[in-house]
């Protein structure tokens, strides 16, 4: 069993101090005053090998997040596979599969929508992500003793272009806007979309990741699935030329996606502060 799950189900009055945050940074409104029945649909990932566990940074001093995650890696196809995804139930594997596909001409079509919108030809964001990199997270938050104490993901935006996250109706999900946290509330089979960090650069700021944060409550359990579009870690990522002039110089520095991961997973992302590590001084 996963580490919060864990330490959800000993039914702990006290967190470990290892998952409270400094003041600063903990959620103001404990949410807790959901109230719809929410039945958690049991999923066997005994088995699975694929990117598990409640660990989000390298860094052995970080807080931890009331969380615990299992990666499915879904594209490109030679870095699927099904053999490390959970057996039952049995529609499983087909499930992510088919959900994986969808997922990917969604953000497709969203990506070719920003391009147009933003005067470029429609396939231009695509084009500079090249071969997609998709994941698809599945996030569990089990009940927490003291919530006001701790987040269930900390803050951050997303690394790669775009991405898609479903959420139960239990809610939980906050978004920075000018500086104070707003809820997410959930919206029965609606998708959020969240604009990510490479969209940002490629935009030249036009568009802006969002600044988001997880935080959990002490009656229910929340699932959140996130399907991530990805470059490859080898590609470079600019602002486009055809967003910069000497009336509107380059925002970012050109960046390799996989500096920007390793940066993410090794500083912490702190909001947005590796993104912002990259502007243009
Ligand atoms: O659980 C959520 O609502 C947020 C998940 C998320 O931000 C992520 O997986 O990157
Ligand atoms: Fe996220």
């Amino acid at each position: 069993m996963a580490a919060a799950q864990a330490l959800s189900d000993r039914g702990l009055s006290h967190i470990p101090t290892d998952y409270i945050r400094p003041p600063g940074e903990r959620p103001e409104v404990a949410h807790d005053s959901f109230s719809q029945q929410h039945n958690i649909p049991v999923i066997d990932i005994s088995e699975a090998s694929e990117g598990y566990g409640h660990r989000m940074l390298v860094r052995e001093d970080q807080v931890l997040d009331w969380r615990d995650y299992f990666d499915h890696h879904t594209f490109p196809l030679t870095r699927r596979n099904p053999e490390n995804w959970p057996l039952n139930p049995p529609a499983y594997r087909q499930t992510i599969k088919e959900y994986s596909e969808h997922m990917k001409l969604l953000a497709q079509r969203l990506l070719s929508l920003i391009s147009e919108s933003l005067g470029l030809k429609p396939s231009y964001i695509q084009d500079a992500i090249g071969e997609l990199y998709q994941n698809i997270s599945l996030n569990y938050y089990p009940p927490c003793p003291q919530p006001e104490l701790t987040l269930g993901l900390q803050s951050h935006s997303d690394l790669g272009a775009i991405t898609l996250l479903l959420q139960d109706d239990v809610g939980g999900l906050q978004v920075s806007v000018d500086g104070s946290w707003f809820a997410v509330q959930p919206v029965p089979g609606a998708l959020v979309v969240n604009l990510a960090d490479q969209v940002q650069i490629l935009s030249n700021g036009r568009y802006k990741s969002i600044e988001h944060r997880a935080v959990v409550n002490r009656n229910k359990s929340r699932i959140s699935i996130a399907t991530f579009y990805d470059p490859a870690k080898e590609v470079v990522i600019s602002p486009a030329s055809e967003l910069v002039g000497s009336d509107h110089p380059a925002k970012y520095k050109h960046v390799l996606f996989g500096d920007h991961v390793s940066a993410w997973y090794q500083k912490g992302p702190d909001g947005k502060k590796v993104l912002d590590s990259l502007s243009v001084k």
